[in-house]
């Protein structure tokens, strides 16, 4: 079936379903009337009754089967899946939930499925996979009644896969609702003493992403046991955080319509949700979305000192790896109000095309695009820069809040991979920077071999360099003055001078920021 005709049989279940199982309709909160806390048990079996899909669910299973058929990112796709099945406010939040969930809590569900299935879950149709993590869930997360999430699924499973598989599905989800969601996991961890085999598994996190944040926790002398915290804010739904660009836009529209003001970045605001696009501050590319890390990281690299030598001309700075401009835009509004000028550069056509949009904004004789590799620069323009910011390409996780397929698409190698194009753009740009001016070396990923350990080689290899504090740095743009992102007691004393933001601690993507000055 494809899925226009998906769309036009779920709009008719919309309109008939109130009658068929009474589920139909969604309270404020996108979640079904008629939910009771109690296990609701059917006389009929599931299978037998709703043969046509919700449109809300079938937004979910599209969803999940662009993501693993296709490779797609869940937040690209899901608002076009939205739009497609004329989702209204209550639906889309509802699709919303049961997508990102079950994108999330993958690893816990698989591991629940492979208990209640009697092959290898990597035998199943994947397409029949997907729709028993949509069903897991609905059951495990959401309040959804029990019969509603069953009747549902397997309704969802006989309109899009077939009446056969609907019949497993009915009797996978069958066993899978005999217990909740403290039961499965008892059970699932009963006997295991491997502290990272338990919250991978609890917290659906893959193994080596567990180890690597306990391994990053440790580094920036916090307590491993923060771990916990650390998953579940991975596992939390992102705040929508907005930018009011430095000098250009404005927050009252955003406010009026909700936002409240962020408080630890200035000319910030944050909400759970909401459509930006009828903000025209945000339209027009003076108000921005950025998460509160990236603000941070930006405005610590315009904020630091350089040497005074350098302090008198007009600064020239450079941001090495722009695409798609969130930073680019930030740093060219303050660049603007300091009257000095920024170089974006990113290698991909198509992203360097992103980066003049989010400039729209700024004055144009405040910046160029250049669609060029950052690793050239250094060769290129020897010494010709007061600030470079290099945020690298990384495996981002420090932002798995907003990439909920991400911990599953990326693999360990992935780091090894990374890592000699990481090292390579910092060299470029400590070719590129004035001696007096600043590197900013920054990631949205905590993990060491990415942070510290690129940073680390680059101080062993030239004796021209020097750490700055970037701790210090990042609260003195704060609003607060006190984020506790440095390690000033760290026994390794260029630990000391490395910052590390965190979705437990500080509500922000987990953005690595170490500031290297050119003597
Ligand atoms: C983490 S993203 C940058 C995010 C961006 N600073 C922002 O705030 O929107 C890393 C970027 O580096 C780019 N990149 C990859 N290889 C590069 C290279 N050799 N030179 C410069 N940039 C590169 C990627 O295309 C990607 O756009």
């Amino acid at each position: 079936m494809t899925s226009e005709q998906g769309g036009r049989s779920s709009h008719r279940n919309n309109q008939q379903g109130a009658g068929q199982g009474g589920v139909r309709r969604r309270d404020e909160a996108g979640r079904e009337r008629n939910r009771s806390t109690s296990r609701n048990r059917t006389e009929t079996a599931p299978g037998q009754r709703t043969r046509i899909a919700d449109p809300a669910r079938l937004v979910a299973f599209e969803v999940l089967r662009a993501v693993s058929a296709d490779d797609a990112y869940a937040n690209l796709v899901l608002p076009t899946r939205i739009r497609r099945h004329g989702l209204d406010r209550r639906d889309a939040g509802f699709a919303t939930e049961l997508t990102y969930g079950a994108l999330r809590a993958q690893g816990t569900y698989d591991a629940i499925l492979a208990k209640c299935v009697d092959r290898p879950l990597s035998e199943l149709d994947p397409a029949i996979l997907d729709a028993l993590r949509i069903g897991a869930h609905q059951l495990m997360a959401m309040r959804v009644p029990t019969h509603a999430a069953l009747d549902q699924t397997v309704g969802l499973a006989r309109a899009v896969i077939g009446a056969g598989p609907s019949g497993l599905v009915n009797a996978v989800l069958r066993k899978v609702a005999a217990k909740d969601l403290p039961e499965w996991l008892a059970e699932l961890t009963d006997g295991l003493s491997d502290d990272v085999k338990i919250a991978s598994i609890e917290h659906s996190h893959p193994e080596w992403i567990v180890r690597a944040l306990r391994q990053a926790l440790v580094a920036h002398g916090r307590d491993v046991s923060e771990i916990t915290a650390l998953l579940e804010a991975d596992n939390a739904a992102p705040v929508v955080n907005l930018v009011a660009l430095p000098g250009l836009g404005d927050l009252s529209e955003a406010f009026d319509a909700g936002f409240t003001p962020g408080e630890l970045v200035a000319d910030s605001a944050l909400s759970s949700g909401g459509d930006l696009s009828r903000l025209d501050s945000v339209r027009d590319g003076s108000v921005r979305v950025q998460d509160a890390g990236s603000q941070l990281v930006a405005r610590a690299l315009a904020a630091v000192e350089i040497s005074s030598e350098l302090a008198d001309g007009e600064e020239r700075w450079l941001d090495m790896c722009a695409g798609p401009g969130g930073k680019a835009a930030l740093l060219a509004a303050l660049a603007a109000e300091k009257g000095a000028w920024i170089l974006a550069n990113e290698p991909s056509a198509h992203r360097a095309k992103l980066v003049s949009q989010a400039l729209v904004a700024v004055p144009e004789d405040t910046w160029t695009v250049r669609t060029g590799d950052g690793r050239d620069i250094g060769a290129e323009h020897p010494g010709a820069f007061d600030r470079i910011l290099v945020d690298a390409p990384c495996t981002g996780l420090g932002a798995l809040r907003r990439r909920p397929e991400s911990r599953w698409r990326r693999k360990l190698s992935d780091v090894s991979e990374l890592g000699p194009l990481q090292r390579e753009l910092l060299t470029s740009a400590l070719d590129a920077v004035k001696p007096g001016g600043v590197v900013a070396y920054v990631t949205c990923s905590p993990h060491v071999a990415e942070t510290v350990a690129v940073v680390e080689d680059a101080m062993r290899k030239r004796t021209d360099l020097e750490l700055l504090d970037a701790g210090a740095a990042l609260d003195a743009v704060s609003l607060n003055g006190n984020l506790g992102a440095g390690n000033p007691d760290s026994p390794i004393p260029a630990h000391q001078k490395m910052a590390q933001l965190w979705p437990h601690l500080h509500s922000s993507d987990a953005m690595f920021l170490a500031l290297i000055r050119k003597n």
